[in-house]
């Protein structure tokens, strides 16, 4: 159908555009809204941060539930009576998405800043260590990618499903989780996946396998409270333990496709840089306790405020790095900011790569890696500021949606990356500098970009730090941390 008059103006293409493609025609316009037809479908892409957060806003005339509903029945097997209670509600009752909102609740609820969260951090930093144990002073050679990730995934099940989550037992499971991770484009389109994603569907069934025995064996008990509360939602809605649907292994893979690549950027863009690695060694080393003889304590309780170079680093990082689309269906039709048009079951997307890479928002040096960009903030301009916390940096999406996982995501990634730049060094393989590996455009599922390839660095642990256990402070954190302005 043509164009209303009052729908955002038209921008070219015919074929099906996806994400960083979406994001670089974006550059191409100066329009806050713009529409692009591809076949019968209409993509509303927003460049503007003030309309980003009216989309964010508005949650009922733009909503992502549809968007879960059809990905979930693609990618997992769920069962008919779930799939009914799954489905919206007849309009007009008083929660149509009852499923999913309860879910999101739950997660979200489990998340907030409070001793639920320092319990997660304090399980991930004390597993990620426990994991360091056989790096000794002796270098040795690792991908790096690939050992933070696998590393990292351990941690982070441990912080979610506790001390008997199947990772632990079984590292075997976590190529299982890259291959169905690698694969989740081409297996939610639910046609032959065990022959056009054989890896990742085999990853897959055997996560789907690993945690129907942990919830059958009940060895949730000493899980987090956002898998508690996740069980506790599936039960008030009548799904018995039993029948809770298959997407753990997505859950994990929230928790480690975006966190594992931001970390892994992290200790790139530090390494590279001698004097921000110096300084940053300096900043970390007013958290480093030496308790006795054998234990070193790192207090990460208020980095936001302790280590303000560290955690501006961080952002950094993830403006640098992320490039999250946003993808919302319009409910109805709905009159924006009351200019723009925006028709029913039209997608929108709101890719941040638009912003987070945007002249006017972070002026000349906005392609430039600024690690102290995050602390100079509250010297800009009230108006620069303003346009760069709303709606301008948006690593962690926003409104109803918004990352669940974003504040321990955070706490997570500062903690291990703090005992890594403390106790070990790294070097590049070959002896020279450690040169920056490259940067993969966009996966479809991500929101964090991934290298090109893996780089090999060698490892080693520092003297000082021989024979040591790590314990750790984790405090509420900083509303600096957080992005919580
Ligand atoms: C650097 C790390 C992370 C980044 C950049 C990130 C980013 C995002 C983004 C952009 C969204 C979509 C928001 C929207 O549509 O507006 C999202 C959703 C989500 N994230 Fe994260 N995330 C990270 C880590 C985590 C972690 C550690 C967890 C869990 C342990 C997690 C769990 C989730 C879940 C469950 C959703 C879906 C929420 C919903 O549909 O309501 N994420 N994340």
């Amino acid at each position: 159908a043509p164009l209303d008059p009052q729908e955002p103006p038209s921008a070219f293409s015919k074929i099906p555009l996806i994400g960083h493609l979406i994001g670089i025609i974006s550059y191409r316009t100066q329009w806050p809204i713009f529409t692009m037809s591809v076949f019968s479908w209409r993509i509303y892409v927003v460049t503007s941060p003030e309309l980003v957060q009216a989309i964010h806003r508005n949650t009922k005339a733009f909503s992502f539930d549809p968007i879960f509903i059809n990905v979930s029945q693609r990618l997992f097997k769920i069962d008919k009576a779930t799939l009914k209670l799954m489905m919206p509600h007849p309009q007009g009752s008083p929660n149509e998405y009852e499923y999913i909102h309860s879910l999101e609740s739950a997660m979200s609820s489990a998340m907030i800043r409070g001793p639920n969260l320092e319990n997660m951090k304090h399980q991930a930093l004390d597993r990620f260590s426990s994991l360091l144990e056989n790096i000794s002073a002796e270098e040795q050679s690792v991908k790096l990618f690939s050992w933070i990730g696998d590393h990292f995934a351990d941690a982070t099940a441990t912080a979610l499903w506790g001390p008997d989550n199947p990772i632990s037992k079984d590292h075997s499971l976590i190529q299982n989780l890259w291959d169905f991770q690698a694969d989740i484009s081409l297996l939610s389109l639910a046609i032959f996946p065990s022959i056009i994603a054989r890896k990742g569907h085999e990853g897959q069934q055997r996560l789907d396998k690993a945690f129907q025995n942990y919830y059958l064996g009940g060895h949730f008990t000493k899980a987090s409270s956002f898998i508690q509360n996740r069980i506790n939602s599936y039960l008030a809605q009548g799904i018995s333990i039993d029948r809770i649907p298959n997407c753990e292994g997505a859950i994990l893979g929230a928790g480690t496709m975006n966190s594992v690549p931001a970390l892994f950027w992290l200790i790139c863009f530090i390494l590279v840089d001698e004097r921000l690695h110096v300084a940053l060694r300096e900043e970390l080393s007013s958290i480093t306790t030496k308790i006795g003889a054998q234990t070193v304590c790192l207090n990460t309780s208020e980095l936001g405020r302790t280590c303000p170079l560290f955690t501006s680093t961080f952002h950094e990082v993830l403006r640098f790095t992320n490039a999250e689309v946003g993808n919302r269906i319009v409910m109805e039709d709905t009159l924006l900011e009351g200019r723009w048009l925006l028709k029913k079951d039209a997608v929108i997307q709101t890719p941040s790569i638009r912003r987070h890479m945007s002249r006017e928002i972070w002026g000349p040096d906005f392609a430039t890696f600024n690690p102290r960009r995050f602390m100079d903030r509250k010297s800009q301009p009230k108006d620069v500021q303003k346009k760069q916390w709303q709606g301008g940096f948006t690593p962690f999406g926003g409104g109803r949606n918004f990352c669940p996982g974003r504040h321990f995501a955070t706490a997570e990634i500062l903690g291990v990356a703090a005992i890594l730049l403390t106790g070990f060094e790294f070097t590049s393989k070959d002896g020279g500098v450690f040169k920056m590996p490259g940067m993969c455009k966009q996966g479809m599922a991500q929101q964090v970009k991934q290298p090109s390839k893996d780089v090999e660095v060698l490892i080693k642990r520092r003297r000082e730090f021989e024979g040591i256990k790590w314990t750790f402070e984790v405090g509420p954190g900083t509303d600096a941390e957080y992005l919580a302005y």
